[in-house]
């Protein structure tokens, strides 16, 4: 794992942004021929893709209610503990979900106007669970239970099937407890396109959510626009702030925990202490051969692990916040009054026991966080992104024609006389009547 100076990361920083938009100009080739396939052959190509991707050859995209039901008996039964642990994290996850959760509002600036705000549901939601390199039943959970307390009408999931045509057991129990309605074997961008646009098997979602690879994250910003999204949560990443009041060895193995997703996930270690960065590249070289994903581990800490040297706490924090991390642990010594500094950041974890996989699996917030950045402008998935809301406007008769005047100067200076016109005739209806 690389160490680097303050200064040379950020230099460093400049060309890998300029090399990540060539290689998405090569990405958005191939994504953008997948949405169009399926956009034009429907399941067709749903199937045809699946097939090529995944080498699964499937006759139903739909996963049955009998094979639904046989994994859940199955986990339920067989593997009680898992069982267990996935209802608590999914108590947990309610629980805190339904904190999230907005009222609509109405009030009365003067008798005879009432304005206000409603909040609906959307009615038909994506969940994109992704399982190429890995099985996400937590994802599943973190996912769906947002839209369930939101009151969405029809949640649909959609994960990649293993090369025998199977859902992993485990995801479709996360499923029945989450309370989804329906999933679909279908990974990728092709899964995208299918909740983008509908086909003879998907429904066509009024919003996809969901992390998932480069594909996915992509595919969701070519079909944002015709569908809503939540955000683009690609590869995960963590940066951990530690100072030496913590041992190298947790910070280590958290950097490793996300390393394991993918070989482009990005772990960053930020130290104003260059002998303590030397002790956490060497607690990193020695715990990845332990770990059974090493060879995914070692390519992404080759690839996007840094440990970044600075000079002090305010350009470590400036730092931090340049890089809006998806996961940020503020682990060392002045943890708590660090929080007040950290303006961009998907999740902050603070302490050194609030270990990143904590998030990942139990603690109640949401693990689908913005990612590359994006938590600048983006929150983590919650039941607000299942929401949406309508203004509600009532004037009565007496107060329209107290403003009556007040709105035909508006509409005039617009030019646009047919809204004074609507406005002037019931004016005038009452000039008549009186
Ligand atoms: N941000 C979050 O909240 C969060 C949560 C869980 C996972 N993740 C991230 O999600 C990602 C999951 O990636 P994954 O690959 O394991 O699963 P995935 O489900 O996202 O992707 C698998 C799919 O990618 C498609 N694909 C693979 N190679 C392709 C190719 N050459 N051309 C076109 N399509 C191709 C296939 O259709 C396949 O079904 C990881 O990067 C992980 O870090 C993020
Ligand atoms: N760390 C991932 C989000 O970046 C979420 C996850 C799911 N399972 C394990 N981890
Ligand atoms: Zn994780």
């Amino acid at each position: 794992m690389q160490i680097l100076r303050y200064e040379t990361y950020k230099q460093n920083a400049v060309n890998t942004e300029k090399a990540t938009q060539l290689m998405q100009r090569n990405l958005d080739e191939q994504v953008l021929e997948i949405i169009r396939a399926v956009q034009e052959h429907g399941d067709e190509a749903a199937f045809a893709y699946t097939k090529k991707f995944d080498k699964a050859d499937l006759s139903s995209l739909l996963v049955s209610d009998e094979e639904w039901n046989i994994a859940f008996d199955k986990v339920k039964s067989e593997q009680p503990a898992l069982f267990q642990a996935l209802t608590e994290a999914a108590e947990n996850i309610r629980q805190y979900q339904r904190r999230t959760k907005e009222e609509g509002f109405q009030f009365s600036p003067q008798p005879g106007i009432r304005l206000g705000q409603k909040i609906t549901p959307l009615e038909r939601v994506g969940v994109y669970v992704p399982g190429g390199k890995a099985s996400y039943p937590s994802t599943v959970l973190m996912d769906v239970i947002p839209a369930v307390v939101a009151g969405v009408e029809q949640v649909v999931i959609t994960t990649p099937p293993r090369p025998d045509g199977t859902i992993d057991p485990v995801v479709l129990t996360a499923a029945k407890i989450a309370g989804a309605d329906q999933v679909f074997k279908i990974g990728g961008a092709q899964a995208v396109a299918a909740l983008a646009y509908g086909t003879e098997s998907l429904p066509k979602a009024d919003k996809i959510v969901g992390p998932g690879n480069a594909f996915v994250a992509r595919a969701k910003k070519w079909v944002f626009g015709d569908v809503a999204i939540d955000m683009i949560a690609g590869p995960s990443e963590i940066c951990a702030f530690a100072d030496n009041t913590v041992p190298p060895s947790y910070v280590a193995a958290d950097l490793l925990s996300q390393a394991e997703h993918a070989e482009d996930a990005a772990s960053i270690c930020v130290t104003t202490d260059a002998a303590y960065a030397e002790k956490v590249q060497k607690e990193v070289e020695r715990q990845i051969p332990l770990l059974e994903r090493a060879a995914i581990i070692r390519e992404s800490i080759q690839t996007n692990g840094k440990i970044i040297i600075c000079e002090d706490e305010a350009q470590a924090i400036e730092l931090i916040n340049t890089i809006a991390p998806e996961h940020l642990q503020l682990m060392g010594n002045n943890a708590e009054e660090q929080v007040e500094k950290i303006k961009h950041a998907g999740a902050i974890f603070i302490g050194p026991y609030s270990s990143e996989p904590l998030g990942d699996y139990f603690a109640g917030p949401n693990h689908t966080l913005p990612t590359n950045g994006t938590a600048r402008f983006s929150s983590p998935l919650g039941v607000y992104d299942f929401m949406k809301k309508s203004s509600t406007i009532h004037y009565s008769k007496e107060r329209l024609l107290d403003y009556a005047d007040t709105i035909i100067t508006i509409a005039e200076a617009e030019g646009l006389t047919g809204h004074a016109n609507a406005i002037r005739i019931r004016k005038e209806n009452n000039d008549a009547s009186s």
